[in-house]
């Protein structure tokens, strides 16, 4: 049997005789899991509490990663201490398991609050309690959620020290990195029976970019990859000619009681394939490579398969001259997959997940591997040098000044964090069955499969139907978990949305036609899955390049930045005698800091204060100056909207004189502007700016480097690509949203930056509570409030909706641009009657009092008198998609959506933000007392508070809202 619990005191070892000699064992008190509690993990109970304001834009990286999975309120009440701590639930039962052995290593490395699980377990009576130990066919699994990558696996059996530096430094662009995985590439295209010519072409034509950046040519990078790619074609042609052989290929394996994730190269015969580019000249394969097996078979056995083999696939072998090398030349090696190995491979595992959640150091001593032969010692010990950290290698260099030290390790706690929050996530692929993820919008099941259609690059295009409206957090453009039924115990792939349609009748138009053609989902993978559902799968990715961004600005940054940043020095400002604004001194002034900084230059934008058009001035500007700019923000809209505005101001100096009829912005050779991102990412409009990454690399290069304004996302900017560009300045737009490592990502690119933000809007994106809730703008802003400017005339609100949020969020100095701003009303909109609308509607502020319903995230009180509302507005001439409406819960939001037409936005704060809308609707949805996330953090409403243009209605309990100053306030301006 499986025994499953939390680690609820301290664990004795011994040694004892038995009749087999001496023993080791350790005594593990544990508390056991009870089933309804076992899914149950500090994140979702949390989710409870920011349900409906745990979303944001989803955003995709140029290499299908998603730069914001998902948002969580930055309010919850947050309990202190280790997240698996808490999980230890009084009252229940407590037992002891006792760890045999080889076992007792793992138990070295377990806390109190630990999870452990004991497979295959024998239970024992002592004095009358049950108790459990292990048998010799039982694993011990050291914190089961925390999925390890089964590449993190072989990296910490070859140094554990090498596991941490690839972690802070992730994967720099090198051939030999490229090479393997077009060699990969096109191994998964032979098995797909692609031909070899055709695979080895069209793989090396997508890298393009990446391989004109390595100053690569085609042809050989062709040849290279063919030398390779026989190797392959060999081995799979003598499995054919015993035509024993069925393959799969490269698939993703999760392993919920192992806690190990991967993608194995293939499959053959139920055991695993892994392809390495290198040479073995032995007959056994290599230990590190036996071992990456072992973690597939692991899940493969999980998964109901039998595994005795591993092979591991040479393909250099095959490349080598017979005459001139000795051994065993044979590309490929089979070996038999022993328990102890696979035993082994869980003990490593378990260190590695036992020291991450205790968010320690590796110092190489771990391990056994021999520094003096370390093609990463030099590395090793500049890192642990420079960071003081104890390290096998040892340290050169000087140690960083204790305080970036200490911020070091409050960032590397804060990011590993989130990367736990990430994991909980995961888990819940597993914990949760299939309704209760749909019920928590974290999956949409129950999808009819179509059709599946191979693209020309080797993906496959795959459609569903949905058969149900239900609501989910998945949105186009997403990564998902798309599988035939279970995300981990079914077939499953990664996979892109490309089109989501929704299966919801549209109410207003036809309430009893038939159902719009509307309902197909989209999606594109490497693997043609017959798709039924699809899961929220968050991207580590995301947790990873924060790390690589905290590591380089420390460690690779310039000596004066940190100075500036660490406050031993003062920002200084060469700024022009230049007008560069001449109707809106504010944002002159915001222009001449941001060209005249020498460090960075702060912009504080209050909404609709043109912050766009100030950045789009500034980046003129510095383009007539002759200088590279990086044009960023969190979101690919915030980019788009930015380049939009570059474009449209700038696009004169930016040669969009129409010297190229495809790229309006690209003149010549030197000129030009490049969006890096991926196709779904960036919007249509931009798509001519697109850096295409496929194509002659001479020529990719040539675009991205001579491109004087290159725009892309934050996480984007991570990437291996971007992290080889230099540029003048970094301009980065939302950056009040961004955490402080997301800041550096733009940052590290450049010479010096500019930020452009309003920290009294909505807060950087974590799942976690700590460090990385405030944003470096808002640190700086603080810290150096000379070296910003607010921009305080606002072009969007009319003067009563303003009002407020100006008294309240910007100390009053919020003002209309022009008179025709202050005195917008809905009677400008053509069409549109303000007479035509009941009295108590006319004012640009209004306040509709619904003691509404007691449900804890809807109000469906609330949602019927909105409804009303709109039909009111409506009646009066305004078209529904000049509408939006406004709810704190996503709950709320669906139940609202039930009601009104498609073409009325109805959403939550998070998702608003950035937008503006003729009439805002907002539902507080609260009855008695004030809770939810609207009221947690006072800039969310300012956010929704600030996206109307020429009306606002505020819906909700009045009696609640008065039981808060800043909400009487509100009522008292809103005319109640
Ligand atoms: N100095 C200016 N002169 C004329 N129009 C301006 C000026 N500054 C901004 N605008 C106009 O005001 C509107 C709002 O500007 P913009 O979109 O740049 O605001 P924003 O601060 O970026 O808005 P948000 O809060 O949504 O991010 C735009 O139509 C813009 O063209």
């Amino acid at each position: 049997m499986n025994v499953r619990g939390i680690v609820a005191g301290e664990i004795e070892e011994r040694t004892v005789s038995t009749q087999y000699g001496e023993s080791d064992l350790a005594e593990v008190p544990l508390r056991l899991a009870r089933d309804d509690l076992e899914g149950e993990t500090r994140g979702e109970r949390l989710a409870d509490w920011t349900d409906g304001a745990d979303e944001s834009e989803s955003d995709r990286a140029s290499d299908g990663t998603d730069a914001s999975d998902e948002r969580r309120s930055n309010d919850d009440p947050h309990p202190d201490g280790g997240l698996t701590r808490e999980r230890v639930a009084d009252g229940q039962e407590t037992t002891t398991v006792t760890l045999w052995n080889k076992w007792t290593e793992s138990a070295e490395y377990l806390e109190p609050g630990m999870e452990l699980l004991v497979t295959e377990a024998k239970t024992e009576q002592y004095q009358g309690d049950t108790q459990y130990a292990t048998t010799g066919d039982s694993y011990v699994v050291v914190e089961p959620s925390f999925l390890v990558n089964v590449t993190a696996i072989r990296n910490w059996v070859e140094c554990p020290r090498l596991y941490y530096l690839n972690k802070l430094s992730g994967v720099p662009l090198n051939y030999p990195v490229v090479k393997g995985t077009l060699v990969h590439e096109v191994f998964g295209d032979l098995l797909r029976g692609r031909d070899i010519e055709e695979s080895i072409d069209a793989r090396v034509e997508e890298r393009g970019l990446q391989l004109g950046l390595l100053g690569e040519t085609p042809e050989a990078v062709a040849e290279d990859v063919r030398e390779n790619a026989k190797a392959i074609e060999g081995w799979l042609e003598q499995g054919r000619l015993t035509e024993e052989d069925s393959w799969r290929s490269e698939q993703l394996l999760i392993s919920e009681t192992f806690g190990i994730r991967g993608r194995a190269d293939a499959i053959r015969r139920g055991g695993p394939v892994e392809l390495k580019t290198g040479k073995n000249l032995k007959k056994e394969p290599r230990f590190k490579d036996k071992i990456q097996a072992a973690c597939y078979a692991l899940v493969l056995e999980e998964h109901g398969g039998d595994v005795d083999t591993g092979t591991l696939l040479y393909t250099k072998n095959s490349a080598l001259d017979r005459n001139e090398e000795t051994g065993d030349l044979t590309p490929a090696k089979d070996f038999s997959m022993g328990q102890g190995l696979l035993k082994f491979v869980v003990r490593k595992r378990n260190e590695i997940a036992a020291m991450e959640v205790r968010g320690e150091v590796p110092t190489g001593y771990e391990g056994d591997a021999k520094c003096e032969y370390c093609f990463e010692q030099d590395t090793c010990m500049v890192v642990s040098g420079r960071l003081d950290q104890a390290s096998k290698a040892g340290q050169i260099g000087q140690a960083l000044p204790a305080e970036e030290r200490e911020y070091f390790q409050r960032l590397y706690r804060a990011i590993e964090e989130e990367r736990r929050e990430v994991h909980h996530e995961y888990a819940k692929l597993w914990e949760q069955d299939a309704q209760e993820r749909a019920d928590d919008d974290r999956a949409l099941i129950d999808l009819e499969f179509l059709e599946k259609r191979e693209l020309e690059e080797g993906r496959w295009e795959l459609r569903a139907r949905r058969t149900s409206a239900a609501n989910s957090k998945i949105r186009e453009g997403d990564f998902v978990l798309a599988s035939d039924g279970h995300p981990v115990r079914g077939n499953a792939e990664l996979a892109t949305i490309e089109r989501l349609g929704s299966a919801k009748r549209d109410s207003a138009d036809s309430p009893s036609g038939p159902r719009p053609q509307g309902d197909e989902v989209v999606l594109t993978a490497d693997e043609p899955v017959e798709v039924t559902r699809l899961d929220v799968y968050p991207s580590e990715l995301t947790t990873d390049r924060l790390l690589v961004a905290v590591h380089d600005f420390l460690l690779k940054g310039e000596e004066r930045r940190k100075d500036v940043l660490f406050g031993r020095e003062d920002p200084t400002f060469d700024r022009p005698e230049e007008t560069f604004v001449d109707n809106n001194d504010a944002q002159n002034e915001a222009v001449r800091l941001a060209v005249g900084a020498d460090d960075f230059a702060l912009i504080h934008g209050p909404p609709g204060t043109g912050k766009t058009y100030t950045i789009a001035q500034a980046i003129r500007a510095m383009v007539e100056r002759g200088e590279r700019v990086l044009l960023s923000a969190f979101t690919n809209r915030a980019v788009d909207n930015a380049l939009e505005a570059v474009l449209e101001h700038g696009g004169d100096v930016l040669g969009a004189d129409g010297a190229s009829e495809t790229r309006p912005g690209v003149a010549g050779d030197t000129h030009g502007v490049v969006r890096v991102g991926s196709e779904s990412g960036v919007r249509e409009d931009m798509e001519p700016y697109r850096l295409e990454r496929a194509g002659d690399p001479a020529e990719r290069v040539a675009e991205l480097e001579d491109a004087q304004v290159v725009a892309a996302t934050t996480a984007t900017c991570g990437s291996r690509v971007m992290k080889e560009q230099g540029f003048d300045v970094a301009l980065v737009d939302e950056a009040a949203q961004l955490t402080e490592p997301g800041t550096y990502a733009a940052a590290n690119l450049a010479e010096r930056f500019v930020l452009v933000g309003d920290h009294e809007q909505l807060p950087p994106v974590v799942r976690a509570e700590n460090d990385l809730t405030e944003s470096l703008f808002e640190r700086l802003v603080e810290q150096y409030p000379d070296a910003g400017v607010m921009l305080d005339r606002q072009y969007r609100m009319n003067q009563r909706i303003q009002f407020f949020a100006s008294q309240e969020f910007y100390d009053g100095m919020l003002r209309p641009a022009e008179p025709a701003v202050a005195g917008r009303t809905l009677d400008d909109l053509e069409g549109v009657s303000r007479d035509r609308l009941p009295e108590s509607l006319r004012d640009p502020v209004s306040f509709v009092d619904v003691a509404g319903d007691d449900g804890q995230y809807t109000d469906s009180e609330e949602a019927a008198r909105i409804t009303e509302l709109i039909d009111r507005y409506v009646d009066a001439g305004l078209s529904h998609d000049d509408i939006g409406v406004i709810a704190p819960f996503r709950a709320q939001v669906s139940e609202i959506t039930g009601h009104v037409p498609d073409a009325v936005t109805v959403d939550t704060v998070d998702r608003f933000q950035g937008s503006s809308q003729e009439l805002i609707i907002v539902s507080f949805t609260a009855t008695g007392s004030l809770e939810g996330p609207i009221f947690e953090d006072y800039r969310r409403i300012n956010v929704a508070l600030t996206r109307p243009k020429r009306a606002l209605v505020l819906v909700g309990d009045s009696q609640a809202l008065a039981s808060d100053p800043v909400y009487e306030r509100l009522l008292e301006w809103a005319g109640r």
